[in-house]
């Protein structure tokens, strides 16, 4: 079974059907082998997907995260199981349907898939040239998205004329041509160096908070989940094998495999534990975080405290502090007590 942290209250009533439109996304024990292969890609995947939500899906290579993206936009069938976008079930639609579908549901790839014969202009316009829309239509559309995008005044370029962080943004505004509400991402970050991606994470996120776009972002990139996701499914093997708001993955991650991932983000070995000590695991979020709680418990109580290993930063929810704490001499009982006030307190021994 994999481990499921408590989910948000949208997720939860999408899931009991109290909700009364349909999420965009909702998997229910899909599986799927590409034929001519011994095993499935994905096996028994169940996850929803909820409105104006940010879904991060990691694991290793091979895991199946690239097959759960084809699956949402019917370039995959499931063999097992039931794929809705949007309460509508992806299999046995007709290829209208799947066409109307696919203008609701953008993507973009890693590798930019942009013409390279093709202006930027005229890559952005390629969705709405196969709608049939007018020559004048297009034109307004694109110089919109150009702006949207911070491509102002390039349209007449060609992709071999861009930055990689530029072709991306290409790619993000011809995803966006047709008014899609769900934006697939498929490793759509990772051929960028760290700073263009935090630019691209950055427009991803005005995206999603102006426009309302769900997104699904597949990354192998921790930290892309830790500024960018609401939710996060970690998948190893074709299975997920946990998964709930990233706030709780990232900092209570149950999972070996999301274990090692966050422990990827920040690598390092805590330091020694001095003798006697009580050491305890001290994790806070918001206003928590950014209080000066050692020092403060340290002058109330006494007791003295250093700090073994630590973690800060900000995750889409806000500001996180958890820090390895050694306590020792006199006061650690009340020391503890004013901690576990503000803080979740897991007790390492001494
Ligand atoms: N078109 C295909 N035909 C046959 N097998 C495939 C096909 N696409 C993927 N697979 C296999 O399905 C499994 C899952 O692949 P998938 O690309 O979904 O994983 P992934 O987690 O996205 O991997 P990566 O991070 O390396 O892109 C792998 O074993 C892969 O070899």
């Amino acid at each position: 079974m994999p481990h499921t942290h408590p989910p948000d209250p949208a997720i939860s009533s999408a899931i009991s059907g109290a909700e009364a439109t349909p999420p965009p996304v909702a998997f229910a024990g899909v599986s799927r082998r590409y034929p001519g292969t011994a095993r499935a890609a994905v096996t028994d995947i169940s996850f929803v997907v909820s409105p104006g939500r940010i879904c991060g899906i990691i694991g290793p290579s091979g895991a199946g995260k690239s097959t759960v993206v084809r699956l949402v936009n019917g370039l995959e069938q499931p063999d097992q199981g039931r794929v809705s976008v949007f309460g509508q079930a992806i299999d046995g639609l007709t290829p209208e349907g799947l066409r109307h579908l696919r203008r609701r549901v953008g993507m973009i790839f890693q590798s930019f898939g942009l013409l390279s014969s093709a202006t930027v202009a005229e890559n952005i316009a390629l969705p709405l040239r196969l709608l049939q829309r007018s020559g004048e239509d297009r034109r307004l559309r694109v110089a919109h998205l150009l702006d949207r995008v911070g491509l102002t005044g390039l349209g007449d370029r060609y992709p071999a004329q861009l930055s990689g962080g530029q072709k991306q943004r290409v790619g993000i505004a011809r995803a966006l041509a047709t008014d899609p509400e769900i934006l697939l991402c498929d490793e759509a970050t990772s051929a960028l160096d760290p700073e263009t991606t935090r630019s691209i994470l950055r427009l991803l996120d005005s995206l999603n908070r102006e426009l309302g776009l769900t997104i699904i972002m597949v990354t192998h990139q921790m930290e892309v989940i830790r500024d960018l996701c609401d939710d996060l499914v970690v998948m190893d093997d074709g299975r997920i094998v946990e998964h709930g708001e990233v706030r709780d993955l990232f900092l209570f991650p149950r999972h070996a495999v999301t274990r090692r991932m966050v422990a990827e983000t920040d690598p390092h070995q805590p330091l020694q534990t001095p003798p006697g000590a009580q050491v305890v695991r001290a994790t806070m979020t918001g206003e928590a975080a950014r209080a000066p709680l050692l020092a403060t418990i340290a002058r109330q109580t006494g007791v003295d405290i250093s700090l073994l290993d630590g973690r800060v930063g900000r995750l889409r929810s806000g500001d996180y502090s958890q820090l390895l704490l050694a306590l020792s001499g006199e006061g650690i009982a009340p020391a503890l007590a004013a901690l576990e006030a503000v803080a979740t307190i897991e007790r390492l021994g001494q």
